[in-house]
């Protein structure tokens, strides 16, 4: 089943919250663990534990297990491999992107399904120029997984480049117009999705690109549900808010994370 489809379905059955796994320093501390690669080991199968199969996304930020070397890495892929095929997907936040020869074995690295670090899908930045993600899209498609393509991102900053025009569109409106080309005809959405930040205030651009929408920046950021709401409006069954500090904030207690997951997501139903 392609990664839209699939997507899809885990949003029925829990709701369309994804939760971020970020072991920040602050969190570790917070949960009394040492800032070392114990630390992380432990932070991250209590998050395993706390959301797998109970979330429709969990989101592995790959920055904060990268910190930690090649043995925060080997932390990283356990914990992918122990969070795919629960009823959870992974999506990896890697924010890959570069050369189409180079893409290709990013590629290859994180969404074919034979490798060490396979996620459902994964997080790709389009400033090499769109094109140059082709791979990714190809990779993709071969093996069911998805790939979130950053236009609108929940950084102050991400303005400078993403509303900067050229022809008759900004650059996120480009990005996300060949998304929506690439979704084209898919049911109930393709696999291509966009990140937009709960943060960005307001848009004029052209959100439907039929396929699920990545919305970090709720919670911890700022954004709230009802910048989710106004923002999204007719596309909202697409959306899918990602908060990582606004729920890793209550561990490391098990159930107390749990809890905070299905308080998002209760209240993302709710709206
Ligand atoms: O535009 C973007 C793209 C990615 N992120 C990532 O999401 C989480 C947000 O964490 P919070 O603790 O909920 O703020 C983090 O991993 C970012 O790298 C984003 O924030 N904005």
């Amino acid at each position: 089943m392609s990664f839209g489809s699939r997507a899809h379905v885990a949003m029925q059955a829990y709701g369309p919250a994804c939760i971020g796994i970020d072991p920040h320093p602050s969190l570790l501390e917070q949960w009394g663990l040492p800032d070392d690669i114990e630390g992380l080991d432990r932070f991250a199968r209590t998050c395993v534990e706390a959301f797998a199969g109970q979330v429709a996304f969990v989101k592995p930020q790959s920055a904060f297990f990268e910190r930690f070397g090649a043995r925060g890495v080997v932390v990283l892929e356990r914990t992918i491999e122990d969070l795919r095929h629960t009823g959870s997907l992974v999506v990896l936040d890697v924010k890959r992107g570069d050369i189409g020869s180079t893409a290709q074995a990013y590629a290859d690295a994180y969404l074919d399904d034979d490798a060490p670090m396979a996620a459902d899908a994964i997080t790709v930045s389009p400033y090499l120029g769109f094109g140059s993600l082709t791979p990714f899209f190809e990779v993709a498609e071969k093996n069911d997984a998805g790939v979130f393509v950053l236009a609108l991102t929940s950084n102050p900053e991400g303005p400078d480049v993403q509303h900067a025009v050229r022809g008759d569109r900004t650059v996120a409106g480009s990005v996300l117009a060949q998304l929506a080309e690439l979704n084209a005809g898919a049911s109930p959405m393709g696999s291509y999705g966009a990140v937009v930040g709960a943060t960005i205030g307001s848009s004029s651009e052209d959100l439907a690109i039929n396929g699920p929408l990545l919305v970090p920046g709720f919670g911890a950021q700022g954004g709230t549900v009802d910048d989710i709401r106004r923002l999204f409006g007719d596309v909202i069954d697409q959306v899918i808010p990602s908060t990582s500090r606004g729920v890793l904030s209550a561990g490391p207690d098990v159930a107390a994370l749990r809890d905070a997951a299905s308080r998002v997501n209760a209240e993302l139903v709710g709206s």
